[in-house]
């Protein structure tokens, strides 16, 4: 795709240092989600919120995974995962995965069955994406992983997991 070009220069060129960068991603609300593989290339799991719907057609999300996580070779390799949102009394389990534990610790610490892709899907999770990664870029330290949702899996009753400040809020609701 071609961006037009604009012959005015621009009034906001000063450059958003990193830690500037965070402190403003703090403010942005985001859903909590575990990603899980499984496969020939073995299990892994990681937290994310940098996760999105991109299309409904296909039914597609978008994941972003830092290159330097444990589980980005896994991920990549398996060609596969899920997205497990979780609800509001998870949050445990987010820093849990989203630490430095070791992943059989990591999964230890909750129940599991498994997707159509054979990827984890999270016991109590207020909503599951099984996917299949159709591709994916490279921006700066992360890859955008897009992930095309071959079954969906709801909880009836359902909260979710906020983040927000750098601290997880629950939000109960019905849906
Ligand atoms: N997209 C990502 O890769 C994210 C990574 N994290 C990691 O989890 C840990 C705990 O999170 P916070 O206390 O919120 O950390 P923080 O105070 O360093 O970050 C604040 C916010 O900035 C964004 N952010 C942080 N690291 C990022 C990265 N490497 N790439 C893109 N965006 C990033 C996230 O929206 C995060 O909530 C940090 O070490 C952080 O690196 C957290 C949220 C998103
Ligand atoms: C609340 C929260 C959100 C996170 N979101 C992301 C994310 O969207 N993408 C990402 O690559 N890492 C994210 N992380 C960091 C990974 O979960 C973390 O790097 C990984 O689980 C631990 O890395 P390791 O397995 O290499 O030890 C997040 C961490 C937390 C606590």
């Amino acid at each position: 795709m071609q961006l037009a070009q604009c012959e005015t220069t621009s009034q906001f060129s000063a450059p958003v240092i990193r830690e500037d960068y965070r402190d403003a991603m703090a403010r942005l609300a985001a859903a909590v989600n575990i990603i899980t593989t499984d496969g020939p290339c073995g299990r892994a799991g990681f937290t994310a919120t940098a996760v999105c719907s991109v299309t409904d057609e296909p039914p597609t999300l978008l994941v972003c995974l830092n290159r330097s996580a444990s589980a980005h070779p896994i991920v990549t390799a398996n060609g596969q995962l899920c997205v497990n949102t979780l609800a509001g009394a998870q949050r445990d389990l987010s820093n849990l995965f989203g630490g430095k534990t070791p992943m059989a610790e990591r999964f230890a610490a909750a129940q599991w069955s498994t997707g159509v892709t054979g990827s984890p899907l999270l016991d109590g999770a207020t909503v599951s994406f099984d996917c299949r990664i159709s591709h994916s870029a490279s921006v700066g330290t992360h890859d955008i992983l897009y992930c095309e949702v071959l079954a969906v899996y709801r909880r009836d009753s359902a909260d979710a997991l906020v983040y927000f400040g750098r601290n997880y809020h629950g939000l109960p609701g019905a849906v």
